[in-house]
This record gives structure tokens, C-alpha cells and sequence, in this order.
């Protein structure tokens, strides 16, 4: 387990996004690891690559999206090994039993730890999943898809600090907070829950967002 207990800051932009690219997300890299982040979450070998000059651990994934299935968070081998080489000591995919086109997470977890030598963080949305994941050799646990599947929907505001507890009350390896942990209270609240670390994402690193969220909650209409 090579990951501190601590904030960790997703930095991810879209193409869709005006701060998408390289350049942006290994600034947005420097400014948490400044502001006290231990480790960063992004995106893709070019971002991964970028983010990790700011010299912290780096959580890597590599959204790939098909028509055909759901699963996009580093749905194969191949999209796992591209964000290893580009400097990710650590290959976060998506773990639910969902369909994909290719190999089960249960072999994706056991080549990646042992062809890449590469710890593997579990994006999952269910306790079952939580509890099937680390069986099958997840090093970490993460809320991550809790209101993203069709078991956890519709995706409510608050996080899932639920999922949290019964996954940490349980697994013996590290549970991670992650999805809409938007405040401080929140992410307090996560580790009095069990947590070993919080992921935040949209709140420290997507600007539009922040923006549209003063607007919608603070400008009179
Ligand atoms: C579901 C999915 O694709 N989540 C992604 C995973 O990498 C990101 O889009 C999220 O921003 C990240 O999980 C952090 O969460 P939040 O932005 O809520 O703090």
C-alpha cells in the first residue's frame, strides 16, 4: 500500500472543457500539491504524464468510451498499460460486473498487478462490488461510481458516505472517498466514516462548474 492517507485531487478537463489539455491539468497539478494535496487523479497518458512533474503520487485512469457498453473508466488491459508507462504507479478502473468488451476486472486486476507491477485502486458503486473487488486483489477501494450505475441511480447531491462506512467497517484494504465530495465538512466526515483518503474533484479543478454553481445557488434570478 504505497498511497498516504490524505486529500487527493482529481484533475481532469474534457475536450469539451476550456482548461482541457496537458498544459492545464499539470498546473492545476502544481496548485494542489502546493495547496497540501498528497497524490493527484487524471485522465489519460498525455495528463498523467504532465501531472505527475508535480513529483506526487499519481492515480491514473483512461476513459475510453464505447456506444456498445457502459464501462469507460480503463476498461482493458491495453488502456491500463498506457497511463502505467506515462508515470501512474497506480491504474484506477472501473470494477462494477457491468458488460465491456474485452476481460473481466477480475483478470484486468491480476495481469495489471502482475505484468505492470501496478497497484489497482477499484472504482465501484455497490458494497457487493466493494467486497468483490478486493477478493479479487483491488489494493483500494473507492465510492467512486456510486451514483453512476443503474443500481445506484438516480445520483443524488450528497456523496455516499453510507457506502463508505459499511465498505471500511468491512475490507481490510484502504477504502477511498470519492464522488461529490464537494466541501470540507464533507470530506471531515468521510474520514471520521473510515475513509483513508478523499478524492475531490469538481470542486478544486473545474472552474465552469464552480462558476455555475455560485451562479444557480447565489445570483438572484
Ligand atoms: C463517475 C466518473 O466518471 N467520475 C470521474 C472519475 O474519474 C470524474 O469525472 C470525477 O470528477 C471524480 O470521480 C471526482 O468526483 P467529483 O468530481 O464528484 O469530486
Amino acid at each position: 500500500m504505497t498511497l498516504p492517507r490524505g486529500l487527493i485531487v482529481s484533475c481532469q478537463a474534457r475536450a469539451d472543457n476550456p482548461l482541457h489539455g496537458p498544459q492545464f491539468m499539470g498546473a492545476m497539478a502544481l496548485a494542489a500539491r502546493d495547496g497540501g494535496a498528497v497524490a493527484i487523479r487524471a485522465n489519460g497518458p498525455a495528463d498523467v504524464a504532465a501531472v505527475a512533474e508535480a513529483g506526487l503520487k499519481v492515480i491514473g485512469i483512461n476513459k475510453v468510451f464505447s456506444d456498445r457498453y457502459p464501462v469507460y473508466i480503463t476498461p482493458d488491459f491495453v488502456s491500463a498499460a498506457a497511463i502505467v508507462e506515462a508515470g501512474a504507479a497506480i491504474v484506477a478502473l472501473d470494477c462494477t460486473e457491468r458488460a465491456r468488451d474485452g476481460e473481466h476486472p477480475s483478470v484486468l486486476i491480476r495481469r495489471i498487478k502482475d505484468e505492470i507491477g501496478a497497484e489497482v485502486f477499484a472504482d465501484i458503486s455497490t458494497f457487493e462490488e466493494g467486497i468483490k473487488a478486493a477478493g479479487w486483489g483491488a489494493d483500494y477501494v473507492a465510492t467512486t461510481l456510486s451514483g453512476y450505475t443503474e443500481a445506484t441511480l438516480p445520483k443524488p447531491d450528497e456523496p455516499d458516505l453510507r457506502l463508505l462506512e459499511t465498505l471500511a467497517g468491512r475490507l481490510a484494504v484502504p477504502v477511498v472517498a470519492e464522488g461529490r465530495f464537494n466541501t470540507p465538512d464533507l470530506v471531515r466526515q468521510a474520514f471520521t466514516a473510515g475513509a483513508h483518503a478523499v478524492v475531490v474533484g469538481t470542486m478544486i479543478t473545474n472552474p465552469r462548474e464552480i462558476t455555475r454553481s455560485f451562479v444557480q445557488q447565489g445570483v438572484p434570478k
